[in-house]
Order: structure tokens, then sequence, then C-alpha cells
């Protein structure tokens, strides 16, 4: 079978930048176009050796890129810019959207494919990928849904890349050196979203730190029957099993064990004395499975092709 053609807009977004690196390693994806406003006319192969086709970014209204004859479009947008490509865009179209617009849009499947399977993303036309924090929080949780007494707290640090280019205190080097900054300390979109997708009441307060790339998740858990920090761990264990981006450890995760890396960590797995209050330490990269390794799986399962392999990210 011939390549199938994917088009991405807001290609020269932190998330871009690397779904241009992913899509140009595939030999069954052909990048077709690359929408920037900023960049349009300049090569992409400037920004991205990885795509060896000759294209060139442009700058593509929703009606232009409604016009090309593509499989797929990925959305690499901010909040809220979603709506008109989505309007614009023919139904049998695959769309990927990596922002929250649609997480919480019954008419779309939300992308996890390890905690809510992959059945529902085969053949899917409109697929909401989840948040970068969202996954991390839900990676911590999924394993104990319905086991779980009270509220579930997830701490997360996150480098400033998850605050994008668009300039800001949480993504300003100046504001962020020696300091670790919390924000959003309730009502945090990724709060309801964990919320609503896990099935648990969640509160969640994020922080962004000095460093680009890669967050950590630190979840407090009340277990309804008390356990031994093994049995949890092993209940992880089958959980993730064989599941290729995920991995299990007992150590607790830092930042550099997901920083860079296409998968998730999960581990710490400290069980109070009273055997019922557990905390769960994740950590993954924000650009990666926090976002475009996870569109990357939510886009080739629509396809119907092989979810394929992801090396660490050289860049
Ligand atoms: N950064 C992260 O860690 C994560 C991000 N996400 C989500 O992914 C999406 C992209 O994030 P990220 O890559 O960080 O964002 P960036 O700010 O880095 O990039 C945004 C991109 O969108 C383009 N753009 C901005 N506004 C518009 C508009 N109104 N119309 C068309 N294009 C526009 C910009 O390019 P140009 O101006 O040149 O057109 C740029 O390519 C966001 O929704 C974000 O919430 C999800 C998980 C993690
Ligand atoms: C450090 C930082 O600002 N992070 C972003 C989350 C990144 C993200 O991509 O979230 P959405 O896809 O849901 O927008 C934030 O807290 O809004």
């Amino acid at each position: 079978m011939s390549a199938r053609r994917v088009g991405l807009v807001g290609a020269r977004g932190h998330t871009g930048r690397e779904l241009l690196r992913l899509i140009g390693e595939r030999d069954d994806l052909d990048l077709v176009f690359a929408s920037s406003r900023e960049w349009a006319g300049r090569p992409v192969a400037e920004m991205a050796p990885e795509i060896t086709n000759g294209l060139d970014f442009e700058a593509l209204s929703p009606d232009d890129v409604a016009a090309r004859k593509v499989d797929a479009v990925i959305l690499a947008l901010p909040n809220g810019a979603a709506a008109p490509f989505v309007a614009a865009i023919a139904d049998d179209c695959v769309i990927v959207d990596l922002s929250a617009d649609y997480r919480f849009d019954e008419a779309w499947t939300y992308g996890l494919p390890e905690i809510y399977g992959r059945d529902s993303l085969i053949g899917a036309r409109r697929i909401a990928n989840p948040g970068c924090y969202a996954t991390a929080g839900q990676l911590a949780i999924a394993p104990l849904r319905g086991q779980l007494d009270g509220d579930v707290h997830v701490f997360g640090v996150s480098g400033y890349s998850g605050a994008g280019t668009t300039p800001s205190r949480k993504n300003d080097p100046e504001a962020l050196a020696d300091n670790l900054m919390p924000y959003a300390l309730s009502g945090h979109l990724h709060e309801q979203e964990m919320a609503r997708h896990a099935g648990e009441t969640v509160r969640f307060t994020p922080h962004v730190a000095a460093f680009f790339r890669g967050i950590v998740a630190t979840t407090h858990l009340t277990l309804k029957t008390a356990m031994s920090a093994d049995a949890v761990r092993a209940l992880y264990e089958q959980a993730y099993a064989g599941e290729a981006l995920i991995r299990v450890i007992a150590d607790i995760p830092e930042v550099r064990d997901g920083a860079r890396q296409p998968g998730a960590v999960v581990g710490g797995f400290a069980v109070g004395a009273d055997g019922h209050r557990l905390v769960v330490v994740s950590a993954l990269d924000n650009l990666l499975k926090g976002a475009a390794v996870q569109a990357m799986q939510n886009l080739t399962l629509a396809l119907g092709l092989p979810e394929g392999s992801y090396r660490p990210s050289p860049l």
C-alpha cells in the first residue's frame, strides 16, 4: 500500500517539531503539508532535516487545509484555535487534535491507548489527544480505578516547553531561573480532564520549572483495602504488561527518566504504615508521550497502520 498522506497544522511549535521528526521517520506516512504562518516559504528541512521531500512551510487557512487531499490532519495549535479547521475538514479525513478543545466532547475519541484501549481508535476519524500532565496523572491512577477512597491529589512539575512558544512568565527562562512556579492552583483543565476520564475526584497542582522538557507527577491515592507496596507494584506491572511505552519500576522516577524518552515511567509505590496511603510517581516527556508520540499512536491506529516503535528524541 502506498504511504498515507498526512498534513500538519501548527508545525512551528514545540510539539510540531517533534511531529515533523516522527512523521519523517516513517515510510508509511508522507507529509504533504506543514502549516506555519511565521515560517511560510521556508524549507521544512531547514528546521526538520528528517523531512526530505522538499516541502516548504505554508500559511494555510482552514479552507486551504480542507482543499488538500489527505488521509489525516494533525492539529498542533494552541487551545481554542482548532474549531475552524475541524469545521472545514471532510468527515472521512482523520483529525488528531493535540489541544484541549475536544477532550470533553463525546463525539470525539479520547486517545490514551494503554488505559482506554485501542478498539475505539481503530478507524476513528476525530481523536482528542490527551494533555501531558493528564497522561502522567492517569497512568498513575488507572490501575487502581474502583479501588480508591476519597480524592486523588496530583502534584505536577513540568519543563517550560509545556507552556508553548507564545511568550509568558511560564516559558521565560529569566523568570524561571533558580525558581519553581506554582500556577492554576485549582480548576486547571487537566484536573477536569483526569477526573472525567479516570472517574475519580482529582486535585491537581501544576508547577513549571527551569528545565525545558519532561514532567514528573507525584500522585497521592488512598486504597480502600490495605495493600503492600510489592502488591501495588505487581498490580501496575500487570496493568501495563506488554505496553512498550510504559515502564514500571520500583525506584522513584525523576524528570530525567522521562525527558526525551518516547514513553512513560511509573514507580515509587510508597505505602504508608496504615497500608492505605499510597504515593505513585510518573515521569514522561511532555512533548512525546505527553503529546507527539501519543498523537502518532492515535494516528496510526486510526489509519490501520502498525503503531510502530519510537526512539528517544535527539532534539
Ligand atoms: N507543549 C506541550 O508540552 C504540550 C502541548 N499540548 C498541546 O498541543 C498544542 C500545541 O502546543 P505547542 O506545540 O506547545 O504550541 P506552540 O505554541 O509551541 O505552537 C503553536 C503552533 O500553532 C501555530 N498557531 C498559533 N496560533 C495559531 C492560529 N490561531 N491559527 C493557526 N496556527 C496557529 C503556531 O505557528 P505560527 O504562528 O507560525 O502559525 C505554532 O506552530 C496546544 O494545544 C497544547 O496545549 C499538549 C500536550 C503537551
Ligand atoms: C507548563 C505549562 O504551562 N503547561 C501547560 C500544559 C501543557 C498542555 O499542553 O496542556 P493542554 O494541551 O491541555 O493545553 C498548562 O499548564 O497549561
